[in-house]
Parts: structure tokens; C-alpha cells; sequence
């Protein structure tokens, strides 16, 4: 270095007497420590050598693509691109114009990495010609970014964005904090009508196919309007026969992240040949929907168009709305093909048993699928076909409300770097998550990837279960905390589906409410729920899979006297399940509901087993008993005039496995 400053200076200034720089140091001797210095001229230049580009993800020509329009034509980079763009355009389109926007890749003011004009006709049925503004305006797509970028996006320009302690990206879902089943609105449409569960007790709740059209171009047209839209094409499904690809088009790093985290992330060379969505949601929540539109009866709406394939997503931001309207899709698309769709989630022994995990929201799927002796395959979503068990989706999605470290381990260290932590409250300085904190909402949640639990089983499918666990969370305390089921009460209380929750302690009610959700999730089905039940049924069978009722509600009394089964308790119970020591346990019948109760559990005290030994107040448990069976009956009258896969047979004897008491008694 200093050699050559001497030369330059010499070179540079001829004629002045050379300046002694080493000061008698002998060259051998070198004391400069000083690095190279930086290979820019300006601030732009170091900037850009600070980020490099991506390295092509497949060497070029050395794809055989199978099938489809491309096979056999090795396509250049920049066509690849093109294609991309112009499918993105297409999705984008306003369906009362021409084309669809002038789509470009890459943030506003920078450089962009691919465009292209919207002009090719794509749909000739455009009903207008258009040349207003916003045909002339591109629409900067931020396309299937990577959790860092999103980091950064988020924290640029999303307010309630912050880093946690643990490195997770906190974020706010604005004003709903949850799922809003009664603005989702189902279209009847001749291709799905007769296949679909309408009227009383359904959560399809009918739209036309001209509203959907409406509610879908403000969609749209919201999204143009923005400064960039995020983009991201993932798949559904670990069954590769039976795997969807799906596009999610929407406003905010925040979903793009989550649906990152929850959908199964594409490999780059999967990406490079995704083509054309199989289905596409239109995610403009944080617009409202129009309330003068028919059919509208709050400034939310959340449309599912089978025959489009798509669905539009209007006046809520909260991220489980697409998560679970993915998941009503796969509800009607995967029993067409004899494969039955399940709100539960699914975990595998070193031995390969499989148990299926049902349960109402809260009831503990997440809670006990993630266990630290066993392979999880999945949280909450699963298909059952003829070769075994497939995982949906490529997540989880945990309630954090009072998480710890010492109860839930694996799901506290999977809140890291790359995880959404919603809705939660943090320090302000250390930002460590208080996750006792109900500020925002009870309903707190941690999305992430499903590898982020280290015994995760990926790809994430798995043989034919052998175990089928139905939790309730029974705040009224009288289910046991487990029982063995027989195949007619295993469909009883699958098309019952309880749970009871306690309602806002706040006013002072202390009642707990039963809530029936069929084929727990009830929200989520799109056909009737016998369909389910009666595929259920059939497989069960089939396959030699027992059935169990655990209770993860109340115990020695309801709420408010009793108190939440100890988790480490249903742990104990659950385990008892896996390693097949609970089948060969004896057995006591409870009055009522009639329910097969083990007269000992390995570390579980026996005398909560019986729930009548854990009431001081015989006559209260005698009353809420039948209060609850009561409740029961009731709700299973909507299903009684249904015949199960058409066997009147099975119907009888399901009607037969629900509570059995006299009234007057
Ligand atoms: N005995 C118990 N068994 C299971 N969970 C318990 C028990 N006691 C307390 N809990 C708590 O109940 C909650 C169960 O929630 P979990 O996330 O597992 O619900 P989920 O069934 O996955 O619901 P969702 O479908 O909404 O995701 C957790 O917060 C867990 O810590
Ligand atoms: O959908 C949600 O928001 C949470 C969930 O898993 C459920 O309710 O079953
Ligand atoms: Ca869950
Ligand atoms: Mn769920």
C-alpha cells in the first residue's frame, strides 16, 4: 500500500523532493494493519455492492419440465419472467376493462426486475373499453419475498410492526382480532349448488354471482390503486397427487408473511414453473366492502367463488381468514375425489401410529400434536386419503394466550426469527412479549413454519391413524377427562362437535356456554356434515383406528368451582393413547352419556378419572349432567333426519350412542 502512495506521489507531483513515508522503517517490517479500503467511488456505488443478486435457482436448459403447454420448450429467463408477470396481470385484471394492469416487479422508485403491459386482451368478454387513469398507472408487484425483505417491508411501512426480543415480527391485525364467520358469504353457482350445504346450521351463507363480481373489482381496483401489492404463489397439500397451487394477492407484508409461513413454500425451481394459480385470493382487507351492495350487512365480507376459483376479502385484515378459506376450499375440493378433509391436527410415534387430533378452536390440537416424543405432521389441517395422512398446509398457527416456556416448549422456541407473533403486547424497551397480556385480544397467535418445530415429519405425511382423540374443552366439568368411544359414538359426538366455552368474565357471567360446531368446524365445511361423518366412519373401519373423548375442560366441579385439567395430566392421558396401554385398560361406564372411562391412567389420580368423585356437590353434577346431555340432544335434532352415506342403519345407531336420561328424574 504505502509502496505504491509513494509511487503515485512521485508520478503525480514530478519535481518536489520525494517524502520519506516508511520513517526509517525497514519494508520487511510492516506495521500498516489498515484493510483495504472500500471499492466505491459514492454512497449509491457502496450500496449496491452491498446486496448481490440472487444465483439462477436451475442451471438453464436443464429443465424437463413435465407436462402442461411448456414441456419440450426450454424457455429463456426473461420469457419465464414475461409468463410470471403477464399470469400476475391476468389475476390482477378488472373484469370490466380490457386488460389486465401494466405489472411491475420490484418496490416503486427502484429499479425494476421485470415488467410487463397489461395490453394483451385476455378476457373477451371485457364488457367496457378503457382509458381512465388508473389503466395508465403500473402496479409494482412484491412477488413471493423472503421473510427478511417482508421484515423490512413491514417495519418501512406498517404501522404496530415491531422485532421482539426473540426476534419475531409483532404485528397488529387492526380491528378484528379473529375470524368473521357471519360476513362470509358463499357464491350459488350452478357448477358447486347441489353439492353445497345451505340453510340452518351452515356457514355458507348465500351470494350471487353478479355480487361477487362487484365485491371482487373493489378488490381489485383497491389493489391497483396501492403503491405495490405483495404476491404469493404457494402450494396446498404434502400429497403430491392431490396438491393445490394457490395465489394470495394482498396490501400488507404482514399476510404475505403469515401465508409465507402457513401455506407449503415452493423450492425456486417449483416457483420458476408454478404457471397458472388453481385458485386466488383477492386479500383488499384493509378496504371495507360497500354496504349499499346487496347482500352486505357489515363493512365486512368474505367471499368464496368455487366456480372462479376465488375469493375476495373485504374489511378485515385479520390473516385467518385466508388461512381458513383455503381450508374451506379444500373442504368441498377433496371429498369430490374421496379424500376426507379434517379440522385436526395429526402427530406420529417413532412406530409409525399415527393419532388424529379433533377439537373446536382452544380445545388443545395445536397444544398436543406439538409433543416432544412424537412427529408432528401437522397442527390443525389434514386430508385422509386411501394411501394415509396429508398435512394442508406448511405452518402452524399457536394460541400464545399465557404461553410458557416450561408447558409448551417446542411451540415457545418456534418464536423466532421468520415467526408472526399477532396482537400480542411487549416491553417497550427490551420488547420481551408479556404473553399474559389480554390488551389487544385473548385470541394472540404465533404463525410459523412447521420445520420450526425441530421432530417435525417432512414431508409431512404419514400412514393411516391409529388413534382418533376428540377433545372438548367441557367447562361445565362432567365429561371425563378421557373415555373410549364406540364407532356410533365416535360419530355422534364428530357431527356434534362440543365444546364450551366461558363467556366475557368481565360482566360478571361466570355460565359457561356449549358450543356445537359439526365435524368440529363446522365453519370450515362446505358440505353437510353427515358426508364428513360418514367418510370418517368408513375409514375408521377400515383402517382399525380407535376413537377416544379426552376432556381438557374442567374438573372436580364447573368453572368457576373446578378448575382446567392440568396439562400435564391430559399429557399423561394422551401418552397413555400412543403407546396402546389405555386399550388395555379396565373400563367403567358412566351414567348418561354412556362413556367407556379407564379405572386408572398412569400418572393421572384416579379419582379425577370418574368426574362425579371430583364433585363435592353430588346433586350439582347430577344436574349440570343432564343439563349438558339436554343440550346435546337438542342440538343433535338438526342432524337426526339425515341418513349417514345413506345406511338409515348407522343413522339409528348414532341417535343411539347420544345421552340417554329421563327429564323428570
Ligand atoms: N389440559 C389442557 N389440555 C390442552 N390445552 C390446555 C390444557 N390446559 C390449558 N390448555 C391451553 O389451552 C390452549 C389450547 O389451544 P390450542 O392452540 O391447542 O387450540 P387449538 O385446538 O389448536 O385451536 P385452533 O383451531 O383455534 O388453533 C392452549 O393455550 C393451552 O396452553
Ligand atoms: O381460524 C382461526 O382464526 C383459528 C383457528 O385455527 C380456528 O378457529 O380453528
Ligand atoms: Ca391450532
Ligand atoms: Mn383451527
Amino acid at each position: 500500500m504505502s509502496s505504491t502512495g509513494a509511487e503515485l506521489h512521485v508520478s503525480g507531483l514530478q519535481g518536489l523532493t520525494k517524502i520519506d513515508t516508511t520513517m526509517g522503517r525497514t519494508s520487511d517490517v510492516c506495521a500498516d494493519d489498515s484493510v483495504p479500503t472500500v471499492r466505491a467511488q459514492n454512497l449509491d456505488e457502496l450500496h449496491s455492492l452491498q446486496v448481490k443478486k440472487s444465483a439462477p435457482s436451475t442451471p438453464r436448459g436443464s429443465l424437463t419440465p413435465k407436462g402442461g403447454a411448456t414441456a419440450g420448450t426450454p424457455r429463456s429467463d426473461e420469457e419465464r419472467q414475461r409468463q410470471q408477470l403477464q399470469s400476475i396481470s391476468t389475476s390482477l385484471a378488472s373484469l370490466t376493462r380490457e386488460s389486465g394492469p401494466q405489472v411491475v416487479r420490484g418496490e416503486p422508485g427502484k429499479v425494476p426486475i421485470a415488467s410487463v403491459t397489461g395490453r394483451a386482451a385476455y378476457d373477451p368478454r371485457a364488457r367496457f373499453q378503457d382509458t381512465s387513469d388508473s389503466a395508465l398507472k403500473f402496479t409494482h408487484v412484491l412477488y413471493n419475498l423472503s421473510p427478511a425483505e417482508l421484515y423490512e417491508q413491514a417495519l418501512k411501512s406498517e404501522k404496530g410492526s415491531y422485532i421482539t426480543s426473540a426476534g419475531a415480527l409483532a404485528t397488529l391485525s387492526g380491528a378484528k382480532t379473529g375470524r368473521s364467520p357471519k360476513d362470509k358469504r358463499v357464491v350459488s353457482e350452478e357448477s358447486s349448488r347441489d353439492d353445497l350445504w345451505w340453510g340452518k346450521g351452515s356457514p355458507n351463507i348465500e351470494m350471487d354471482e353478479e355480487t361477487f363480481l362487484v365485491n371482487r373489482e373493489r378488490a381489485v381496483d383497491y389493489l391497483n390503486s396501492l403503491d405495490k401489492v405483495f404476491v404469493n404463489d404457494q402450494f396446498l397439500n404434502w400429497d403430491p397427487e392431490n396438491r393445490i397451487k394457490v395465489r394470495i394477492i394482498s396490501a400488507r407484508a404482514y399476510h404475505s408473511l403469515f401465508m409465507h409461513n402457513m401455506c407449503i413454500r415452493p423450492t425456486p425451481e417449483e416457483l420458476e414453473e408454478f404457471g397458472t394459480p388453481d385458485f386466488t385470493i383477492y386479500n383488499a382487507g384493509k378496504f371495507p366492502c360497500n354496504r349499499y351492495t346487496h347482500y352486505m350487512t357489515s363493512s365486512t365480507s368474505v367471499d368464496v367463488n368455487l366456480k372462479r376459483k376465488e375469493m375476495v376479502i373485504l374489511g378485515t385484515q385479520y390473516a385467518g381468514e385466508m388461512k381458513k378459506g383455503l381450508f374451506s376450499l379444500m373442504h368441498y375440493l377433496m371429498p369430490k375425489r374421496g379424500i376426507l378433509s379434517l379440522h385436526s391436527g395429526c402427530n406420529m410415534g417413532k412406530a409409525g401410529d399415527v393419532a388424529l387430533f379433533f377439537g373446536l378452536s382452544g380445545t388443545g390440537k395445536t397444544t398436543l400434536s406439538t409433543d416432544q416424543n412424537r412427529l408432528l405432521i401437522g397442527d390443525d389441517e389434514h386430508c385422509w386419503g386411501d394411501g394415509g395422512v396429508s398435512n394442508i398446509e406448511g405452518g402452524c398457527y399457536a394460541k400464545c394466550i399465557d404461553l410458557s416456556k416450561e408447558r409448551e416448549p417446542d411451540i415457545w422456541d418456534a418464536i423466532k426469527f421468520g415467526t408472526v407473533l399477532e396482537n400480542v403486547v411487549f416491553d417497550e424497551h427490551t420488547r420481551e412479549v408479556d404473553y399474559s397480556d389480554k390488551s389487544v385480544t385473548e385470541n394472540t397467535r404465533a404463525a410459523y413454519p412447521i420445520e420450526f418445530i425441530p421432530n417435525a415429519k417432512i414431508p409431512c405425511v404419514g400412514p393411516h391413524p391409529r388413534n382418533v382423540i376428540l377433545l372438548a374443552c367441557d367447562a361445565f366439568g362432567v365429561l371425563p377427562p378421557v373415555s373410549k368411544l364406540t364407532l356410533p359414538q365416535t360419530m355422534y359426538h364428530f357431527i356434534s362437535g362440543y365444546t364450551a366455552i366461558v363467556a366475557g368474565t368481565e360482566d360478571g357471567v361466570t355460565e359457561p356456554t356449549a358450543t356445537f360446531s359439526a365435524c368440529f368446524g363446522a365453519a370450515f365445511i362446505m358440505m353437510h356434515p353427515t358426508k364428513y361423518a360418514a367418510m370418517l366412519a368408513e375409514k375408521m373401519q377400515k383402517h382399525g383406528a380407535t376413537a377416544w373423548l379426552v376432556n381438557t375442560g374442567w374438573s372436580g366441579g364447573s368453572y368457576g368451582v373446578g378448575s382446567r385439567m392440568k396439562l400435564a395430566y391430559t399429557r399423561r392421558i394422551i401418552d397413555a393413547i400412543h403407546d396402546g396401554s389405555l386399550l388395555e385398560a379396565e373400563y367403567t361406564e358412566t351414567p348418561i352419556f354412556s362413556l367407556h372411562v379407564p379405572t386408572a391412567v398412569d400418572g393421572v389420580p384416579s379419582e379425577i378419572l370418574m368426574p362425579e368423585n371430583s364433585w363435592k356437590d353430588k346433586q350439582a353434577y347430577t344436574d349440570t349432567l343432564k343439563k349438558l346431555a339436554g343440550l346435546f340432544q337438542k342440538n343433535f335434532c338438526n342432524f337426526a333426519d339425515y341418513e349417514v352415506g345413506g345406511d338409515s342403519n348407522l343413522t339409528q345407531e348414532i341417535l343411539q350412542a347420544g345421552p340417554v336420561f329421563d327429564q323428570a328424574s
